[in-house]
């Protein structure tokens, strides 16, 4: 039988992919093919707690690594100090990940000596890592806490700083127009799955699934009994309120959580189109459609900034959801390199993005139509300050209401959402 290849190796060649190129290791995840649970930790793991593991290698190592020698050393560390592997099995097959690289033999002295000083003075590191700067102690870019401080002020920074940190819970909406929600927990129960019920929204049923379930095992995926979704994503559709018989725009839909829960709520009546830019995306949105069964939904390729390209000039719609792309500082949990892909300078081109959507789509409103502009950001530029600025330059459109998640308060993903009226 073929050896298999040491899987620290592949979890540090995916991190030094990600040092070297900012390339989002998400990819090179979807590909793996042994060892997928513990490699995903691992590399998320040192992706989320960069900081820590930069400092505490600054602290100990005096000459740099060379890119690929500092993933394998970082790939150790975070095993011996946040995970619960052996450490005897951490230390060894770190540094034999090491060896197989050409040139490794050096690094590999070296970096079993820190391995081990980790192991013997993890209480030490713990104690002098809580005495560091909030944004090491807690692994975010030093301008985004700074920035929520100001924003959220100290207690709410630091609260959604640690919040990220915590590892994300799977939690699934039950699809009611496809099941009975009483006779999908029995069958999950029948399966030895105990679900919580998370206690967000009113008009959905959200459930967390325990740990370490793989959401295809769970009964009722092909059936498309459930879709995975955090329960803030409930905030722009209960704002957007679709209903039965109207017509309505979903202008950036991809993967399609929100098309679902729009189309559960118009009941299957009326007219419901999901627009993307992206083809990998809109790809996953068909096959999302197809397992949910939803095959009245229209999928369309379309550019929110022009849709005009798309849509004939008398083609108006009832409501239109607007989930514009955005710097996700509301999923940092879920996405663990997202915290260190935003800058000011995308913070300024995003929002320049959202808004040309915001103008562009708002011209396909009927009139008295609704349409909820919404993120999955905490950035006032992106959520309420850009919808004042565009309300202020449309006197045709009046600001009806805004909602928000703030993570720490609502055990949520972070969400903001604004419904807007035409005059
Ligand atoms: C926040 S995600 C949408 C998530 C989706 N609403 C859901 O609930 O599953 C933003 C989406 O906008 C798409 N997008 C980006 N730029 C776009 C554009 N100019 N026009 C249309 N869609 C765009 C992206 O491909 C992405 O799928």
């Amino acid at each position: 039988m073929k050896k298999q290849k040491n899987s620290r190796l592949i979890a540090a060649e995916i991190v030094f992919q990600w040092l070297e190129h900012q390339d989002f290791p998400d990819r090179s995840l979807a590909k793996l093919k042994q060892d997928h649970a513990f490699i995903l930790e691992v590399v998320n793991g040192v992706v989320r707690n960069r900081l820590k593991l930069q400092w505490l290698e600054t602290k100990w190592v005096k000459n740099e690594p060379k890119l690929i020698f500092k993933a394998i050393l970082w790939v150790g560390l975070y095993q011996i100090l946040f995970m619960k592997v052996e450490d005897y099995a951490a230390i060894n097959e770190t540094v034999q990940a090491a060896k197989e690289r050409p040139g490794g033999l050096g690094p590999a002295k070296l970096i079993n000596a820190i391995l081990r000083r980790a192991q013997r003075e993890k209480d030490d590191l713990f104690k002098s890592l809580e005495s560091q700067p909030d944004y090491i102690r807690l692994s975010h870019p030093e301008f985004l806490m700074e920035r929520w401080k100001k924003t959220y002020g100290e207690a709410d920074a630091v609260a959604l700083a640690e919040w990220n940190n915590e590892p994300p819970s799977t939690i699934l909406r039950i699809e009611q127009s496809a099941v009975d929600a009483a006779e999908f927990i029995d069958k999950l129960r029948e399966a030895d799955i105990e679900p919580l019920l998370h206690p967000y929204s009113d008009k959905e049923i959200f459930l967390v699934l325990p740990r370490g379930i793989p959401v295809k095992k769970v009964p009722g995926y092909d059936e498309g009994w459930f879709t995975v979704q955090d329960p803030a994503t409930s905030v722009s559709v209960d704002l957007l309120a679709p209903r039965p018989g109207e017509t309505v725009l979903d202008a950036c839909a991809a993967p399609g959580g929100k098309t679902a829960m729009i189309a559960g709520r118009m009941d299957r009546r009326g007219e419901l189109v999901a627009m993307d830019l992206h083809d990998d995306r809109i790809r996953v949105l068909e096959e999302n459609k197809k397992r949910l069964k939803l095959d009245w939904i229209a999928t369309v390729k379309g550019d929110a900034r022009k849709p005009q390209a798309v849509f004939s000039n008398d083609r108006k719609f009832d409501a239109i959801l607007l989930d514009v792309p955005c710097l996700n500082t509301g999923v940092f949990k879920r996405r663990a390199d997202a915290r260190w892909r935003v800058t000011e300078e995308r913070i300024e081109t995003i929002t320049k993005l959202q808004y040309e959507i915001l103008t562009a789509c708002s011209e396909l409103l009927a009139e008295k139509g609704r349409l909820v502009y919404s993120t999955c950001s905490l950035e006032p530029e992106e959520n309420e300050e850009l919808v004042t600025r565009w309300i202020a330059n449309h006197s045709g459109f009046r600001l009806v209401k805004t909602g928000k998640a703030f993570p720490p308060d609502s055990g949520t993903d972070g969400a903001f959402a604004a419904l807007i009226r035409k005059k």
